[in-house]
């Protein structure tokens, strides 16, 4: 055969999977419609969002991926059928720190997919509130940074609000310095987020020591100024670098090149059923005591569950006292978590479990 009839042959191949596929997603779809009419039949509400059964997919994708593709890359495939199928059901809508551009924009995109109602809010505060009001079932706030640490501000709001984890995003953070200008010479002002510009650091001394930094409440809107401000530039994302039509005069100046931020899923949801790789996030404060930390962590030891991470916060009620968020491995409905939980429970002072949620699976 010649090379012609060979990539003939194997061009209509394509073209008959690609049928293949396109049927095969269309019946997926009707499967997804049946379903919501199923639970409108039975009143059971408009929530048809299953978190943890889409977790569960995801990782069944990446479990028994035959290749050539990637694991990951056939998930982010499967991501968007199942964002397309669920957008069939009912529309999700999601706050987000806005405005579009953020890295809380793409960390939305990657766990929920293309199909998704944005609401873009102006501050941390405004995303809780907009879901506390049941505007939008969902919202998505970062938590902590591999290289800075915690949001504290998220952690505080989380203090005051009844709110639930439902999911976990983690996303690796890659910064660009956005400008009009030409070259670095031209760049008198930095603008970005107090994140980035800590997450860039070293790169700022060594590249831009004598340029002003100038913290703004996010990078896109840092982005939003620079597009405007001539000797300005902007720390921030790929999103915003199409979005505002800036040029990059660098990429990737993030001190470390493993930069990860790690986002949580708020809902009003109590809880999620386990998915069977969950992690579990905790409230608890304990009185200003010797031992009294180790006496509260001690159910979990006790019970063979590992801690993953504690922050300590003020309490913002009685000076040097602290409340701790801990997450911990499993789900607050198996056996051990539940035994543990009960332990520190009858320890602390403040107890409240801020969700069981899947592991990021993306
Ligand atoms: C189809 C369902 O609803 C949604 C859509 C899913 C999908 O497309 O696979 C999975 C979970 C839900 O978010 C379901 O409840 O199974």
């Amino acid at each position: 055969m010649s090379e012609q009839e060979q990539l003939r042959a194997i061009r209509e191949r394509i073209d008959a999977i690609d049928k293949d596929l396109m049927r095969l997603i269309s019946e997926r779809a009707s499967c997804a419609q049946t379903v919501a009419e199923i639970k409108r039949a039975a009143g059971s509400g408009e929530d048809f969002y299953r978190p943890e059964r889409e977790a569960q997919i995801l990782r069944q994708v990446k479990d028994t991926n035959p290749g050539p593709l990637e694991g990951e890359t056939l998930a982010r495939l499967f991501r968007e059928i199942m964002s397309a199928c669920l957008a069939l059901e009912s529309p999700l809508k999601v706050a987000f720190l806005g405005p579009e551009g953020t890295y809380t924009h793409a960390a939305v995109l990657k766990h929920f997919g293309q199909d998704v109602q944005l609401a873009p809010m102006a501050s941390l505060g405004e995303v809780f509130r907009e879901v506390e009001a049941a505007t939008c079932p969902y919202g998505v706030v970062p938590i902590e940074n591999s290289t800075e640490g915690v949001v504290n501000h998220t952690l505080d709001l989380f203090v005051q609000s009844p709110l639930h984890v439902c999911g976990e995003v983690l996303l690796r953070i890659h910064h660009h310095l956005l400008s009009r200008e030409e070259s670095l010479d031209g760049v008198q002002r930095v603008y970005a987020h107090q994140q980035a510009l800590a997450q860039c650091r070293r790169w700022l001394d060594a590249n831009l020591p004598h340029a002003e930094r100038i913290p703004l409440s996010s990078n896109a809107e840092a982005a939003k100024r620079a597009a405007q401000d001539t000797g300005a530039a902007a720390i921030a994302g790929d999103t915003a670098e199409s979005l505002y039509g800036l040029n990059a005069l660098k990429r990737n100046i993030e001190d470390h090149p493993d930069n990860t931020t790690r986002f949580l899923v708020i809902g009003r949801q109590e809880s999620i059923p386990p998915s069977g790789v969950d992690k579990t996030s905790v409230l608890v404060s304990t009185s200003n005591r010797p031992g009294a930390l180790h006496r509260l962590l001690t159910p979990l030891a006790h019970n063979g569950v590992s801690m993953s991470r504690i922050e300590s916060r003020p309490s913002r009620c009685v000076n040097w006292e602290y409340v701790y968020f801990l997450d911990i491995e499993g789900h607050s409905a198996d056996p051990k978590v539940k035994q543990a939980l009960a332990g520190l429970r009858q320890e602390a002072e403040l107890f409240r479990i801020l969700g069981a949620y899947p592991r990021a699976v993306l």
